[in-house]
């Protein structure tokens, strides 16, 4: 048995299926969100299957997501539909179902939000309406599961029911469709439904219908003398006549709602949607959240996992660090003074006597080895601190081992021959402890997000966005994709597919992966840590990097013969705000979560030990083996195709073979680094090992370079089948991969080289062709179009 969940976007139907199949997919508070057809088996009956479908304001759809709706519907028939309707939003929600009416489906209504509709004080008599509409009908809350049960009882009980239509037309259109009905050979209860969509002139059907060229004239003529009659034109006509029956239903007084007083979403959108407010507050908001994430509470539980879990080692809750990091810094100084006296012993012979008399300047360094404090001491002094002894942490409070510490001690125990544990600590540990170190950071952001989505502000910025986009070139409806490409670039084209008009959709799947995804993030918190000493400044302009790139992209695509044209106007319905559960969206940032470890547990796992055996072994001296990382295969490999790179700032093989690495999955950039800049047991005395081999090699601009090219350049492999399956078209799918890469190239060059003219006054020929590449693209972006346009007044 099938049960269809059917009904306008943002309704809850996806909230719906999640609590009844016990799924878990992606629910967010704005329309669109599901743009694929879902199914699921009922949880307490694994006979039912549930599909949950993208939501849908009628059945002439305009996107492809609705068409597949529809299609579903009208021809894959489900046994049973569940008509979901949002209670805050009746009227509207019962156009659809007037449409629905006429497929001869059994249906249920589930008007849901219940709960909101409490607060909102709308009542439905849910008795009374059903007996007009003659449907079973029951008010249910998907968010916390009231009723459902029920709903789902009424549905099932439904199955090979009949069902009746719950609207008539006036006579003139009655007969029209009767008559037009006789043309069309489909079964019986289709007849009307496919009649009423010809009246509508819904060019969609036509390929489904056997019509001659005749048929549709006559057709035509029939359709045409109503329209004279009514002086309207016939979609309207039966669009209206719709309308009207709802509204009388309506106003029979079956609703009351809370007389236009205006709403608390009304309330707050009044400031937070106010003309001059709203880009600010959205830049606040966006800047605190990175802040609070990267920066603050997200920085604090990745330095634990790095440099505790995936280092030496840590105090359980703290408790102990600061009585041991005392004894460790006595005894560092105590270890200087030794030294100090030694060092001086074994250049100079002394007499006991002279012993007595001796004092040494000693010099105490600090974290970064600069001298911190001189200080002079005494042969006695000497002898005192001869003894104190290195600190075990263990003599302080409960301290936990780091991984690589007892892995290593394990891997000794059991004899593992030691290219073995070298390939788990400075490969697997290594590499994917370097991707999970970020794991925190990434949570906390998830939880922001998942926050920002579910409460309905998300939607709200792609209006925001939306006046901003337009001006180059781009919907606001590009947005969404975006924003849920920040979590993963793959979901993000794919919600593409909301967008009607061919050519914005195609420059949204073009642009939508230069936003930052997740995978990025620790590639961008991987430099921020190791060449900008953590600066939240690193990530801030990631994004707004990633912004401008869509934004340039835009107005140089708009400009070339494919994408000229008006953009489509934006019509999306802002859903109401509501405070998301807790629970939601903690573990809605789980989900997510969970989803960037497994990845790191397999496919970067995979090619981490593949980095780790493409650094250990090679020839030398004519024979293959494990030879030094500078002579391995994969760094002889970087250094053919390094020269590429040289340009932009970062010709070493390392960021050569990360970069390579990274198309698999970004977050393999960090785990190669991880393996080639040696790995997390070794903590530098300058942070940590990785950071510090990173500094060495990168500077601040090739650094930000390499970070430019690597979050621009095409996305992952996962990504770039999504751009496939979106496009539907090879060509443009090249296109795609070519025009992204080519870009990241030549902002990178620019900007490193125009770096280096600004900060260090160099200047030659490749600065001249950075100046004109920069040049080139403004003259394109502010002439190309313009020059054509008058080409063609020419010609007219
Ligand atoms: N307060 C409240 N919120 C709900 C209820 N049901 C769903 N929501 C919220 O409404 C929003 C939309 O839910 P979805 O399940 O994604 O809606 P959908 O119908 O699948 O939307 P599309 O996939 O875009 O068609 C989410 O933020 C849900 O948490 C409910 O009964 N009460
Ligand atoms: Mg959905």
């Amino acid at each position: 048995m099938k049960i269809a969940l059917v009904g306008n976007p943002n309704s809850g139907k996806t909230t719906l299926f999640n609590s009844i199949t016990g799924s878990n997919q992606y629910v967010g508070n704005w329309p669109g969100v599901t743009v694929e057809k879902k199914s699921g088996k009922l949880k307490t009956d694994h006979s039912v299957e549930i599909i949950d479908l993208p939501g849908i304001y009628s059945l002439s759809p305009y996107s492809s997501e609705e068409i597949i709706t529809r299609d579903y519907i009208v021809e894959e028939k489900p046994d049973v539909v569940i008509n979901i309707i949002d209670g805050t939003n009746f009227e509207r929600n019962l156009y659809l179902t007037s449409q629905l009416s006429e497929l001869g489906v059994p249906m249920v209504l589930a008007i849901n939000f219940h709960d909101a509709m409490i607060k909102d004080r709308i009542s439905i008599d849910e008795e009374k309406l059903s007996k007009i509409l003659s449907y079973p009908m029951i008010k249910i809350s998907a968010l916390n599961g009231e009723n459902i049960d029920k709903l789902m009882d009424i549905a099932i009980s439904l199955k090979g029911t009949e069902n009746k239509r719950i609207h008539t037309f006036n006579d003139d259109i009655e007969n029209l469709i009767e008559e037009i009905s006789k043309f069309i050979d489909k079964e019986e209860k289709l007849k009307r439904y496919y009649s009423i969509k010809l009246i509508e002139h819904d060019d969609k059907i036509r390929p489904k219908l056997n019509l001659s060229s005749e048929d549709y004239k006559n057709i035509e003529d029939l359709i045409s003398k109503i329209e004279k009659k009514y002086d309207d034109d016939s979609a309207a006509l039966i669009a209206d006549s719709r309308y009207n029956q709802i509204e009388q239903l309506v106003k029979g007084s079956l609703v009351y709602s809370n007389n236009g007083k205006s709403t608390f979403s009304e309330k707050i959108d009044k400031f937070i949607m106010n003309r001059f407010l709203a880009l600010p507050i959205f830049f606040i908001i966006m800047f605190l959240v990175y802040y609070v994430s990267i920066s603050t509470v997200g920085t604090r539980a990745t330095d634990f996992v790095n440099d505790g879990l995936f280092a030496d080692g840590f105090f359980l809750f703290g408790r102990g660090r600061e009585a041991y990091d005392d004894a460790s810094e006595e005894f560092t100084r105590a270890d200087e003074v030794v030294g100090t006296f030694e060092e001086y012993f074994e250049k100079n012979s002394l007499s006991e006597a002279n012993k007595n008399n001796l004092k040494l300047d000693v010099n105490h360094r600090d974290d970064k080895g600069e001298i911190e404090e001189v200080k002079s001491y005494s042969y006695e002094d000497y002898e005192k601190m001869k003894e104190v002894s290195e600190p075990d942490p263990k003599d302080y409070g409960t301290f936990i081992e780091g991984i690589p510490i007892v892995l290593s001690r394990f891997l000794e125990k059991i004899n593992v021959s030691e290219v073995l544990r070298d390939l788990v600590i400075n490969g697997i540990v290594a590499g994917v402890g370097a991707v999970l170190g970020f794991l925190p950071q990434m949570f906390v952001l998830f939880l922001f997000l998942a926050f920002l989505e579910a409460c309905g502000y998300m939607a709200r910025i792609s209006f925001i966005m939306d006046k901003i986009f337009r001006k180059f070139g781009l919907s606001g409806k590009s947005f969404i994709p975006m924003l849920i490409g920040t979590g993963c670039s793959v979901p993000g084209i794919l919600a593409s597919r909301t967008i009607e008009n061919e050519k914005d959709k195609r420059m949204t799947i073009i642009t939508t992966s230069f936003i930052p995804c997740g995978a990025k993030l620790p590639v961008i918190a991987l430099i921020s840590g190791a060449v900008f000493g953590e600066s939240s400044w690193v990530a801030i302009s990631s994004y707004i990097l990633g912004v401008l790139a869509v934004v340039v992209s835009g107005l140089i695509l708009k400009n070339t013969r494919r994408f000229k044209g008006k953009v489509a106007p934006y019509i999306m319905e802002l859903p109401n705000y509501h405070l998301p559960k807790l629970t939601r969206v903690i573990k809605s940032a789980i989900d997510r979560s969970k989803a960037f470890v497994v990845k790191a547990a397999t496919i970067i796992m995979l090619a981490t030990i593949l980095v780790w055996a493409g650094t250990s072994f090679g020839f030398e001296n004519g024979s293959f083996g494990e030879v030094a990382m500078e002579n391995s295969i994969l760094a002889q490999f970087g250094k053919v195709i390094a020269f590429i790179f040289k340009p932009l700032g970062w010709g070493h093989w390392q960021g050569a073979v990360a970069t390579i690495t990274g198309l698999i999955a970004k977050e393999n950039i960090v785990s190669t680094f991880g393996v080639v800049f040696g790995g997390f047991d070794e903590v530098a005395e300058n942070g940590w090992q990785v950071w510090e081999n990173v500094r060495n090699i990168f500077t601040p601009l090739a650094a930000y370079s390499f970070l430019i090219f690597n979050l621009l350049c095409i996305p992952c492999f996962a990504a770039v089948g999504a751009i496939r399956r979106e496009m539907n078209d090879l060509r443009w799918t090249l296109f795609a991969v070519l025009y992204e890469t080519t870009f990241a190239y030549l902002v990178a060059f620019s900007f490193y080289r125009l770096g280096l003219f600004f900060t260090m006054g160099r200047f030659d020929a490749l600065t001249v062709i950075a100046i004109a590449v920069v040049l080139i693209t403004a003259l394109f972006i502010a002439f190309g179009g313009r020059e054509r346009k008058v080409l063609k007044k020419v010609e007219a």
